[in-house]
């Protein structure tokens, strides 16, 4: 596929993004640099709060309005997070795709499924409308509406959730985006709806886009379907690489207790942070409390992202 299809590497140089709230600054996003490759799959794993969204969303810039982004974020050579709002309204869509979380949020309740659907694509004065009617015939038959009429006249809470979810896909990929940026397209379902979501997921890899980012807390799913993956805990990408080593042979402590909790590894919790550690110190590494291989480096210290021989970058001292 040509760059034309495939779209443009996205890269994060020391990105940061922070919040001003009332109780002051909450960092949630923490020097992150980073490229998602063009033609491949990435994943973003980590616990609840460590800043996937965030990251996603900043990419995005779909931010809430407290927040501040330091650093920069390339689309090939151009800085899209320099890019105005007009400009970034273009841009989204066209060359990144969301599929947000909740299909139920995404689409309004109050307008027929078609109209939203073919509005997306010409509302910007993208596509013609006629050009709209015939991608949107073409993706309803493949994510499995054979009648896509009757289904068009209908509004979201009339049809189940597995059938909102593929109805986000369609509009998702309305644009002819080149990357899909999928947050958690699998939270909260059910074991059916969870292979379903795959097979949709598959399924785009397969006959529409190659580029991707996938935000998920479940390490299996992201075993099956990434390329590389990056390791968030509290804002810092801790390791990152491709999928075999990362999981197959993690070298941060982190990932490393992330593998040992699956249930097929034995469920392994990863131990709680210890009060005396947290409270020692700020400046150390932010897995110093719960890391059950630090040492006194990482008190005080802040590792980089140190490379390891098969390419990979850990942030941790082990690998210094
Ligand atoms: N508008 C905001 N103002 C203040 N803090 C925020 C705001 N949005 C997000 N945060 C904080 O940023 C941090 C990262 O949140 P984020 O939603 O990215 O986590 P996540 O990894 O996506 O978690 P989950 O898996 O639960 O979706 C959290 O501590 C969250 O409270
Ligand atoms: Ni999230």
């Amino acid at each position: 596929m040509s760059e034309k299809e495939l779209g443009k590497n996205i890269s994060l140089e020391n990105y940061n993004i922070c919040f001003e709230t009332a109780k002051g600054k909450v960092r949630a996003v923490k020097d992150v640099n980073t490229v998602f490759e063009a033609g491949k799959v990435t994943g973003m794993i980590g616990e609840s709060g460590s800043g996937k969204s965030v990251l996603g969303m900043g990419i995005l810039k779909l931010l809430a309005s407290n927040a501040k982004v330091e650093g920069r974020c390339l689309y090939g050579d151009t800085e899209i997070s320099a890019y105005t709002e007009k400009q970034m309204d273009s841009f989204r869509g066209k060359e990144i795709a969301l599929i947000p979380q909740n299909p139920a949020e995404a689409l309004d309740p109050v307008i027929r499924i078609k109209k939203q659907l073919i509005e997306a694509v010409t509302s910007h004065g993208g596509a013609a409308k006629a050009e709209g009617e015939k991608r949107y015939e073409a993706l309803m038959k493949r994510f499995g509406f054979q009648d896509s009429r009757e289904t068009g006249r209908k509004y979201s809470f009339q049809m189940s959730g597995g059938m909102n979810q593929r109805i986000i896909s369609v509009l998702g990929l309305m644009g002819s985006p080149k990357w899909i940026l999928a947050d958690e397209p699998t939270k909260g379902l059910d074991a059916i709806l969870r292979r379903q979501v795959y097979g949709v997921l598959k399924d785009i890899l397969c006959n529409d886009i190659k580029s991707m980012i996938v935000i998920t807390h479940d390490v299996a799913l992201a075993r099956r379907l990434c390329d590389r993956i990056l390791v968030l805990y509290q804002g810092e990408v801790l390791e990152q690489g491709d999928t075999s080593s990362v999981l197959g042979q993690p070298l941060h402590p982190y990932t490393e207790g992330l593998v040992r909790s699956l249930p097929s590894n034995g469920m392994v919790p990863i131990p709680l942070p210890d009060r005396d550690k947290e409270s020692e110190s700020k400046e150390g590494c932010v897995f110093y409390p719960r890391c059950p291989r630090a040492c006194s480096r990482c008190v005080h210290e802040k590792p980089g992202d140190y490379q390891s021989a098969d390419g990979r970058k850990v942030r941790c001292f082990l690998y210094a």
